[in-house]
């Protein structure tokens, strides 16, 4: 059977760019891309590139009052024009969108911008009523953020929304305690917006490392964020005078210039004909896929945050090359889900982790925890109380180190390259015979001796 394409790939972001950009330009496959927005997707458009440039504005206050701390006593960030910043990202963002563009015409992949269904198993139709017949579909729609089920809701932003806004807030509320909710807040913050952030729990970032969680929850109060924990909104309603009442579960309600919900994010698989072709879906719209990110329909594979797996670009990337590879170079690559860093960019210290937490290896026994708490040099002599902590989670039994938790400035950045050596399967016998660099903060990886705590037995799941 002849079919127009090898693959036909739905969605323009990380995952699909890439699968169609290694399957047409290294394997020689015929293949086609359907994008109904902009290029580049989540991470390029409203997501990592544009937030993360947003936080390198937003820390231009901290810098000044540290360089304060050093001697110029003049310094000062000044005022802080939206417009003008805004007005340079935007031509950023254009200049990606194009980047990513010619990457798929020099690999020879056909683009169609406009939204695409599948048909069936091997025919995709696009908005404009044609069809495309192809050997291989792969799913890389992506994710869409999501609103608590409150009366009022659509009177609330979603991040998408941050990156398009006219005009900054004077009065903000961040609805959520992830990511997402934890960047937004220093962000806003950071830029002059009085910024309150509601969580339901008593610490953000739930799933992550307690002790971290513990300092961003005190840090993101140290900033000035004015933190609303242990409740939920229960409504949104708009004022006379244009602003946002929002009620809370505590009887209590305030009101605010805009109201952002960082409460998380779905698959976008609504209208796309995946039950009606035959794919399987979990409950909450994610595609099902087996560890070839193939799914229940043998010619129709699915890769990125629409599969719920771990949503982060660089997973994205990987699981759309390692499709490429396996179907069209004869190369069989699986994505390995089990230790994947990341770090959260927040001011004036980020967090970065990868691999076990400590209340994982509680759960676990038979582990040693490394861990240091400390004033940077840096910081401190500025006078900031900021602190730092480093932490290594040790096999007792292999000295093999399982996890890595940092809290401080550049999180981020050491994260990245202490990923290596764990990945790699290093020991902490390892760790111990590379030598200091000094004097840097991240020496203290390589010189904590003696375990603080250990966690001989596992401990009964709660
Ligand atoms: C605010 C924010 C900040 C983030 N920061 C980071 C970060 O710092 N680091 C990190 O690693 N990750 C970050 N992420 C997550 C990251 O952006 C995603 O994990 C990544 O973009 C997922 O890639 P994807 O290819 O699966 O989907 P996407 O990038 O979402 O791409 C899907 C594309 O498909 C298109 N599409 C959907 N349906 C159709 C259809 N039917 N027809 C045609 N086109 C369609 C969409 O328009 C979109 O362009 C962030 C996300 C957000 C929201
Ligand atoms: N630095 C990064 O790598 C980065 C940055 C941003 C986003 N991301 C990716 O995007 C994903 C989405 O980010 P996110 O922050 O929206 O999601 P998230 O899952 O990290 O956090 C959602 C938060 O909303 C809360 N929440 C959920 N429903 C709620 C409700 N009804 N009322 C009140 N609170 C509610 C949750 O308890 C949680 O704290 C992340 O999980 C991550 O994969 C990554």
């Amino acid at each position: 059977m002849s079919f127009d394409y090898d693959l036909f790939v739905i969605g323009g972001g990380s995952g699909g760019v890439r699968a169609a950009r290694i399957a047409a330009g290294q394997h020689g496959a015929r293949v086609a891309l359907a994008e109904e927005s902009r290029m580049g997707g989540t991470c390029v458009i409203r997501g990592c590139v544009p937030k993360k440039l947003m936080v390198f504005a937003s820390s231009a206050r901290g810098l000044a009052e540290e360089a304060h701390g050093y001697g110029w006593l003049e310094a000062s960030a000044g005022a802080f024009s939206w417009p003008d910043f805004h007005g340079k990202l935007n031509l950023e963002l254009d200049r990606l969108e194009r980047a990513y563009t010619a990457g798929l015409d020099q690999a020879g992949v056909d683009i169609f911008l406009q939204r695409a269904r599948v048909a069936d198993a091997h025919t995709v139709e696009l908005a404009d009523g044609s069809r495309k017949s192809a050997k291989h579909i792969l799913i890389a729609a992506g994710g869409r953020p999501q609103r608590p089920d409150i009366p009022g809701a659509e009177l609330g932003m979603v991040s998408d929304d941050l990156f398009l806004m006219d005009s900054l807030p004077r009065r903000a509320l961040i609805i959520g305690g992830g990511f997402i909710a934890c960047e937004f807040a220093c962000i806003l913050q950071g830029l002059g917006v009085e910024t309150t952030l509601n969580y339901r729990g008593n610490a953000v970032l739930r799933g992550f490392d307690g002790e971290t969680r513990d300092l961003m929850t005190r840090q993101l109060g140290s900033n000035g964020i004015d933190l609303r924990l242990g409740l939920s909104p229960t409504g949104l309603a708009r004022d006379g005078d244009g602003r946002i009442r929002v009620s809370f579960d505590d009887d209590s309600h305030d009101e605010f210039d805009a109201v952002i919900f960082a409460t998380g994010r779905a698959p976008y698989t609504g209208g796309l004909g995946l039950a009606e072709a035959g794919v399987r879906l979990q409950p909450n719209g994610a595609v099902e896929v087996d560890d070839w990110s193939q799914t229940s329909v043998p010619s129709i594979f699915a890769v990125g945050d629409v599969t719920n797996r771990v949503n982060l670009t660089p997973v994205a990337i990987r699981e759309g090359h390692s499709f490429a590879d396996t179907v069209f170079g004869g190369i069989p690559r699986k994505m390995d889900h089990s230790l994947v860093a990341h770090a959260v960019y927040t001011r004036p210290h980020e967090l970065g982790g990868v691999g076990m937490t400590e209340d994982e290896a509680k759960k676990r026994g038979g582990v040693d925890i490394y861990a240091t708490t400390f004033r940077p040099m840096r910081s401190a002599f500025a006078g900031s109380p900021a602190q730092v902590m480093m932490k290594l989670i040790v096999c007792s039994e292999t000295d093999r180190v399982l996890g890595c938790h940092i809290f401080g400035p550049e999180a981020g950045e050491m994260i990245q390259l202490v990923a290596i050596p764990i990945t790699m399967g290093a020991t902490k016998a390892d760790f111990d015979a590379t030598i200091a660099v000094h004097p840097t903060m991240a020496e203290e990886m390589v010189t904590m001796r003696q375990p603080t705590r250990r966690h001989h037995h596992a401990e009964a799941a709660e």
